[in-house]
């Protein structure tokens, strides 16, 4: 393995976003589900993401991982560690993005981390350390709503700051705009005032190229995809990437499951209404994690075409029900849901879409999938992906804010599959 870069994910769709990025900009890249057992067959690769769900778990236990996954790396001569973050900066005051950062900064001797989670193929911007979403800045988004993390400030340095033990700096637009050496004298600068990590302006794609040129001279950054795209153009050095590998399509019926409550997501359900059969879970049955009834509804109309099961529901639904159970409805929603993609697996689904980073950490995990190949763009941030084993599958697994509203036809067709009409 003649590896250069190590990604490591809080989430597996972010992981397979990052993962298309670096393909698409010329490293040959594999995705695996944490830390690859011994003995399990990796192509040979430039980049490897190493996906963990450790978005929303304690800081500690999202710190120790990615340490582990660092040593892993490194050991086998990646030069660079990137922690993969949201675009949106998922997270709270509890972390995890700035504890991680700093337990792998303190891992490389200290230095001032670059962290910019631009990404503007999906409309993520940063200026002056403000995050904006498409037109408006963070706390006006739909990511205010967030079941999990609902993101109320837009100025990502206080938001990196209440959540670090050190100072947050900035590297303003102005300096970005001068190039890589400019940035890189920034980062320094701060590191002298004692500023642990910095927010990065980037607003299009000129900014990217200079952030990864000054990223990969230091031995750690923080990011989305679009700082992987800086990244992989500073090592490809321009190299035209390979094609996309084909991946036949496997037998075997398709499905769709949903577990994202984003605004995207809800319009991508909506969009396939009348065209493909929908079955929204309801919430005692995905309480109790009784999936029972929703597989005999699958069951019965797999052979005729792919289903799409959803637990996605509005922000004012998922208030409510987080009200009368509790904060821990996510965690106990996304279990659920992974019993139902178990039980569409033992009814023979070989192709499946997931709608939802938790709810796909949830699903990959129950499925005990160690790997993926990296195939063909659905959208952007959204690849084909083919498992390595236990036999290969195809997933897409779809960030909840990724996709336009023809998104599952889309991914359906990627995967050899033509929706068939049918009725909620
Ligand atoms: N009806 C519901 N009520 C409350 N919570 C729900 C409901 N349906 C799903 N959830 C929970 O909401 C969370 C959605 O998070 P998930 O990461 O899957 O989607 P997302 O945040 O839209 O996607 P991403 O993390 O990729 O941006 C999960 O914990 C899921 O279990
Ligand atoms: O960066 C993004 O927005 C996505 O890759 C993601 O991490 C959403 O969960």
């Amino acid at each position: 393995m003649s590896l250069r870069l190590a990604c490591i994910a809080d989430d597996y769709t972010g992981a397979s976003d990052l993962a298309n990025t670096l393909s698409r900009n010329g490293l040959r890249t594999v995705q695996t589900i944490g830390i690859p057992a011994d003995g399990l067959a990796l192509p040979e690769i430039d980049a490897i993401v190493v996906a963990f769900k450790i978005r929303s778990v304690p800081a500690r236990e999202a710190a120790a991982a990615a340490l582990a996954a660092a040593e892993y790396c490194t050991a086998r001569g990646a030069g660079h560690v990137m922690y993969k973050i949201c675009s949106t900066f998922d997270s709270t005051d509890a972390g995890n993005i700035g504890p991680v950062t700093e337990a792998l900064a303190a891992r490389a001797g200290g230095l001032s981390v670059p962290v910019c989670p631009a990404f503007p193929e999906t409309g993520r911007t940063v200026y002056q350390g403000h995050l904006f979403v498409g037109a408006v800045p963070l706390a006006e988004s739909p990511l205010k709503d967030h079941p999990l993390n609902p993101m109320r400030d837009s100025n990502l340095l206080r938001v990196l700051a209440r959540q670090s033990s050190r100072p947050v700096g900035l590297v303003p637009f102005e300096v970005v705009e001068r190039g890589a050496a400019a940035i890189s004298a920034a980062l320094d600068a701060a590191l002298g005032e004692g500023r642990g990590a910095c927010i990065v302006d980037a607003i299009a794609e000129r900014h990217l190229l200079a952030l990864g040129e000054a990223a990969l001279r230091r031995p750690v950054s923080t990011g989305a995809s679009g700082l992987g795209l800086g990244l992989a153009r500073a090592i490809a050095g321009g190299a035209a990437p390979a094609a996309a590998p084909d991946f036949p399509a496997p037998e075997g019926p398709a499905a769709i499951i949903a577990g994202s409550c984003s605004a995207a997501t809800l319009d991508q359900i909506a969009a396939v209404r009348g065209r493909i059969p929908i079955c929204h879970l309801d919430a005692d049955s995905l309480l109790a994690g009784d999936m029972s009834a929703a597989l005999d509804w699958a069951g019965e109309l797999l052979d005729s075409g792919p289903v799409l099961l959803a637990s996605s529901a509005t922000p004012e639904a998922v208030a409510a029900l987080k009200s009368a159970h509790g904060a821990e409805v996510g965690a106990r929603i996304e279990a659920a849901l992974a019993t139902l993609a178990a039980g569409l697996a033992d009814r023979g689904v070989r192709r499946l879409i997931v709608a939802g980073g938790e709810t796909s950490g949830a699903i990959v995990d129950r499925l005990g999938i160690p790997a993926f190949e990296i195939g063909a763009e659905i959208a952007p941030g959204v690849p084909l992906l083919r498992s390595i084993e236990p036999e290969p599958r195809l997933f897409a697994l779809k960030s909840g804010n990724f996709g336009g509203p023809d998104f599952f036809p889309r991914a359906l067709a990627a995967m050899g599959v033509a929706p068939t009409p049918g009725a909620d």
